[in-house]
């Protein structure tokens, strides 16, 4: 690891070499590495903060490293720094058995040598640390801890880190905070604080109001690390909940109105807090480029989506040509990830909306933009139809149910039907398939049978809904 450390506050010299054969093998196996299918070449250290001293029982590091990864998986593929990563590293004289699930690796060289380092946020007292640094508002090293004006913490949370499959790590402290680490991190306004702020701010209650968040001041620029909000207690997500459903060969439509509720509720918020645009030829063309552009990038990446790329394409020509015909259309920001998964129902049938961080792979600026609302709407008809397919057995019409009543409820709250705009609906929810495509190709190749089977009918349909 070469030691071009930005902010370094106390601790052995040398300590962050010594990680570096560790982390490379444990990095790629995460869960959360975005650089699957290259291996790591090495690291360069972005900033480390001594949080708790290696001398005490728990020694506790923050680590903002980056990955070096070859361009390309092949050999003599030039390598490059890559993404950057936000490490919580535990370091132990040995580890319970509780921690066996956190190891990193033993340390063999270096001033911590005969030492364990291992994931902490596994462990009580680092997570505890982190809690109270938000609580205190605290500033360390490089390191910033905000809280809101209006929330409170109090002390004794018990901290549990949670175990669900994600993009990124998250602690829940009592049953009252959850707490976001970002994995994979980028400099510059994250939309994951920044819509739940706005949001908070307009007083919308689908989206439960950041309490706390936690930054890195790097180079004259500000890295959003973690974001604190209430814990929606006994909450199930849309995806369990429609999955239970299924399996009861359930109707889901009420729910789905609901969901259609709450989502136009959110647009509806987000366009009073933030601007909105209007979408004439030369923007809609703009994105029907990326949306082309995406295409053929996933379809080099996919070879199964070869036969419909022509299909898949006339969706985005559609749009265009309307556009030059004279069709406009408003954007402002939306979610940009929205799917069964980012929907909490509350016991009393609350539902509210999570993540607001966007595709992840894409640039910060990119997702940013606004955009027509659409787009959260077709990802949400996209994982009805998921949800039908992961269906032990099938329950004919119900992805079409849902995906009908959706639309009825955002058009009650939102004042407009998205059936009303079948070109934009398709265009999207073809955008977001071949996202999927992508997605399920890199993460989960046993799952790429699902937004095949939608790219299979988008590409020859007329329209989405
Ligand atoms: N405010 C909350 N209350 C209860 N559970 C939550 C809350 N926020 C997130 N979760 C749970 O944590 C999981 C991961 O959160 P999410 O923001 O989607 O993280 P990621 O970006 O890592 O996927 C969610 O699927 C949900 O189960
Ligand atoms: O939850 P994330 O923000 O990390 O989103 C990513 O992972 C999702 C899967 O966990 C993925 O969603 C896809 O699978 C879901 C079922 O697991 C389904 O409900 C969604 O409709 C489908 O897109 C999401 O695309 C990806 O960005």
């Amino acid at each position: 690891m070469s030691e071009a450390v930005t902010r370094t506050v106390t601790g052995p010299p040398g300590l962050l070499a010594s990680l570096d054969p560790l982390l490379r093998e444990w990095l790629p196996r995460q869960r959360w590495f975005a650089g699957k299918g290259r291996p790591v070449t090495g690291f360069s250290l972005v900033a480390a903060t001594e949080l708790l001293p290696p001398d005490a029982r728990v020694g506790l590091y923050h680590v903002l490293v980056r990955a070096h990864q070859p361009l390309v998986p092949a050999p003599g593929s030039p390598e490059q720094p890559g993404d950057c990563y936000q490490l919580l590293i535990g370091v132990r004289e040995a580890l319970p058995p509780r921690l066996a699930p956190a190891l990193i690796g033993h340390v063999t060289q270096g001033p911590l040598a005969g030492r364990t380092a291992y994931d902490a946020l596994y462990d009580t007292r680092p997570a505890e640390v982190l809690l109270e640094a938000l609580r205190t508002r605290a500033r360390i090293g490089g390191l910033r801890f905000e809280r809101s004006r209006d929330q409170e913490i109090r002390t004794g949370l018990v901290p549990r880190l949670m175990t669900a499959e994600q993009s990124n790590s998250s602690v829940v402290y009592g049953d009252t905070f959850i707490l976001k680490l970002l994995r994979r991190i980028v400099p510059g306004i994250n939309p994951d604080l920044e819509l739940p702020l706005a949001l908070a701010r307009e007083g919308c209650p689908r989206v439960p109001a950041p309490t706390a968040w936690m930054t890195a001041d790097l180079a004259g620029r500000s890295w959003v690390l973690g974001v604190l909000q209430p814990y929606v207690q006994g909450a199930t997500d849309g995806w369990e909940l429609a999955l239970r459903e299924l399996a009861k060969g359930q109707d889901f439509a009420a729910e789905a109105r609901a969901l259609g509720r709450a989502t136009a509720e959110v647009h509806t918020a987000l366009a009073r807090a933030l601007p909105t645009v209007t979408l004439g030829h030369g923007q809609v063309r703009q994105l029907v480029g990326g949306m082309t552009e995406r295409l053929a990038e996933a379809v080099r990446a996919v070879p199964a989506l070869r036969p419909y790329a022509r299909g898949l394409r006339s969706a985005f020509t559609a749009l265009d040509d309307l556009a030059a015909e004279g069709g406009t259309w408003t954007a402002q920001r939306v979610h940009g990830d929205l799917h069964l998964g980012q929907c909490l129902r509350s016991p009393s049938g609350h539902w509210s909306l999570i993540d607001f961080e966007g595709e992840p792979a894409k640039p910060l600026a990119e997702r940013r933009l606004p955009q027509p609302v659409v787009r959260d709407v077709a990802g949400m008809l996209r994982s009805f139809d998921y949800a039908a397919h992961s269906a032990g057995s099938p329950v004919p019409g119900w992805a079409t149910s849902c995906r009908a009543a959706y639309c009825t409820g955002y058009a009650e709250a939102g004042g407009y039907d998205p059936r009303t705009d079948p070109v934009l609906l398709r265009a999207y929810e073809t955008d977001k398939a071949v996202y999927e495509v992508v997605y399920e190709a890199r993460h989960r190749p046993e799952w790429l049978p699902v937004p095949l089977s939608a790219v299979r009918r988008l590409a020859t349909a007329d329209e989405a809904a």
